[in-house]
């Protein structure tokens, strides 16, 4: 494992909340600055995803495998389905000299928050509602009756938790994409200015790209 370098973002928040959207829109503005670690999942491929890029999709037999085999920084339990950040997929993207970026729901969190090694900023995404959290979960089509209402009681302990002062640097409140995006991103643009500051690293990258946005 690569210990000195960016810190790693970790982005947490419950199903639905817009992660994954906030993070393809990071991906985009700056393709060249964060790298995504690929989690290991149990879970069913939905349309679209692709194995090794969204995720790995594993077996429960191949997951237990590698947990045993001690591959994991960190697993959970996620609405019936297994979870885990593989040191592999963080050390890919950190031999990169890549900001890594991991998508992961509390009980992972809480595993690595307190990592001198890992040092991750954490980022909590938070839906503006239960009900649209609920409306935009359905909007997606990606649930059944059942995962969906697993998702929703799971969303009601995580946002108490995310909220709760002191469990995470930042609380993005995403009611519109394009405010969210915005807070998610100068919160990004102004940690690593002081990483740099503090000569941890260099993101010229990063750096060069948001100051044309601003012009
Ligand atoms: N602990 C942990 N959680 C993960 C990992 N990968 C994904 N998750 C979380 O698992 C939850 C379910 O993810 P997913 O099945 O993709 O559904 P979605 O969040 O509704 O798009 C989300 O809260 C993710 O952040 C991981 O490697 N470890
Ligand atoms: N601010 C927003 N306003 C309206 N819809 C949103 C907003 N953010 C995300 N969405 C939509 O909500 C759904 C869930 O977002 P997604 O990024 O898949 O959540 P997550 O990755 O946290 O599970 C998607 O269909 C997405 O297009």
């Amino acid at each position: 494992m690569v210990k000195q370098g960016p810190r790693p973002l970790v982005i947490c928040g419950p199903s639905g909340s817009g992660k994954s959207t906030l993070l393809k829109k990071l991906f985009k503005e700056f393709p060249d600055t964060f790298g995504f670690s690929v989690s290991h999942t149990t879970r069913k491929p939905r349309p679209g995803e692709e194995n090794g890029i969204h995720y790995h999709f594993v077996s429960v037999e191949e997951m237990q495998a590698a947990i045993e085999k001690g591959e994991f920084i960190e697993t959970a339990v996620f609405s019936g389905n297994m979870y885990g950040t593989s040191k592999k997929a963080v050390e890919n993207v950190q031999h990169n000299g890549k900001v890594c970026v991991l998508d992961i729901e509390i009980e992972g969190v809480k595993q690595i928050r307190n990592s001198e090694r890992l040092n991750p900023l954490l980022v909590f995404v938070n839906p503006p509602s239960i009900e649209e959290l609920e409306r935009r979960l359905r909007g997606r089509q990606t649930e059944t009756e059942e995962s969906l209402q697993k998702r929703l009681n799971t969303a009601r302990i995580e946002i108490d938790y995310g909220t709760t002062p002191g469990n995470f640097d930042v609380v993005v409140q995403n009611n519109t994409l394009t405010q969210a995006y915005d807070d998610l991103r100068d919160f990004i643009v102004r940690e690593l200015e002081t990483q740099q500051n503090q000569d941890v690293f260099c993101v010229t990258s990063l750096v060069s790209n948001y100051k044309s946005f601003e012009v």
